[in-house]
């Protein structure tokens, strides 16, 4: 059984959407079982800073984690940039090492550059020493016979983009075309993680924590050359 976590934040639930289309998907995949994880400002503590002890638990025993945050301001939603930060506690030891990644998100304009939203998320990712993966379908809309609600009408790769224009709620936008794409987007996250599960008793994860890490480079290169990590 593949474990698949979509963490996200939503400011007024057009994102929470998305997430549950994703769900959908993923768990249309047989062998898999999604959770969603919403970020909250409830997770704010006094000192402005995310915390939660029981989701990085719940992220850590995933094996795939899919992002997902709408874009404000041209960038990620600033509560979920939070989340993104108090990930440097996992980051230390590389509790996440080789999980599968994915990431989404949503907004007002057709574009409303949420590239930099995806960015910000397979960054992190890196960062995180996860394996990203994008969006496996071929660009709709770009054709004079095209339709608004075509697949991947947006032609993104990086990460799904959905739009939710800015006098729908969250039952009407996004657009059904753009929900079909993060159906897809589900289940081929699903579908590459079970592949990648499939050999991962053969070749698990080996975190080197920064302080090991300290640790060889003071000890020279012949010590890096003793790992398989
Ligand atoms: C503070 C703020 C900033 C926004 N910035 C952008 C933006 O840069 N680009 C865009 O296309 N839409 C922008 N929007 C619109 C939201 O992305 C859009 O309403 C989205 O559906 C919100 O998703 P949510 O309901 O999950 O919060 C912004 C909305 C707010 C409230």
């Amino acid at each position: 059984m593949a474990n698949i976590a979509i963490v996200y934040s939503s400011g007024r639930g057009h994102t929470g959407t998305v997430a549950q289309r994703i769900r959908d998907g993923a768990t249309a995949f047989p062998g898999t079982q999604v959770e969603l994880i919403e970020i909250t400002a409830r997770q704010i503590g006094q000192d402005g800073r995310w915390h939660d002890g029981n989701v990085l638990t719940r992220l850590a025993a995933a094996d795939a984690i899919v992002f997902g945050a709408p874009t404000y301001m041209g960038s990620a939603h600033g509560l979920f940039k939070l989340f993104l930060e108090a990930a440097f506690t996992p980051w230390l030891d590389q509790v996440w090492k080789d999980k599968i990644a994915a990431g989404f998100t949503n907004s007002a304009s057709r574009s409303g550059d949420k590239l930099i939203a995806l960015e910000q998320m397979a960054v992190f990712a890196a960062q995180m020493a996860m394996v990203w993966v994008g969006v496996g379908d071929q660009p709709g809309g770009n054709t004079t016979d095209s339709a608004p609600t075509d697949v991947n009408v947006t032609g993104s790769w990086l990460g799904l983009m959905t739009q939710s224009v800015a006098d729908g709620d969250a039952d009407t936008a996004p657009h059904p075309g753009d929900l079909l794409t993060a159906e897809r987007f589900g289940r081929r996250i699903a579908r590459v993680t079970a592949r990648w599960m499939a050999a991962a008793a053969d070749f698990p994860p080996r975190p080197v924590s920064e302080r090991e890490s300290y640790r060889r480079n003071r000890a020279g290169h012949q010590e890096w050359r003793a790992f398989d990590d």
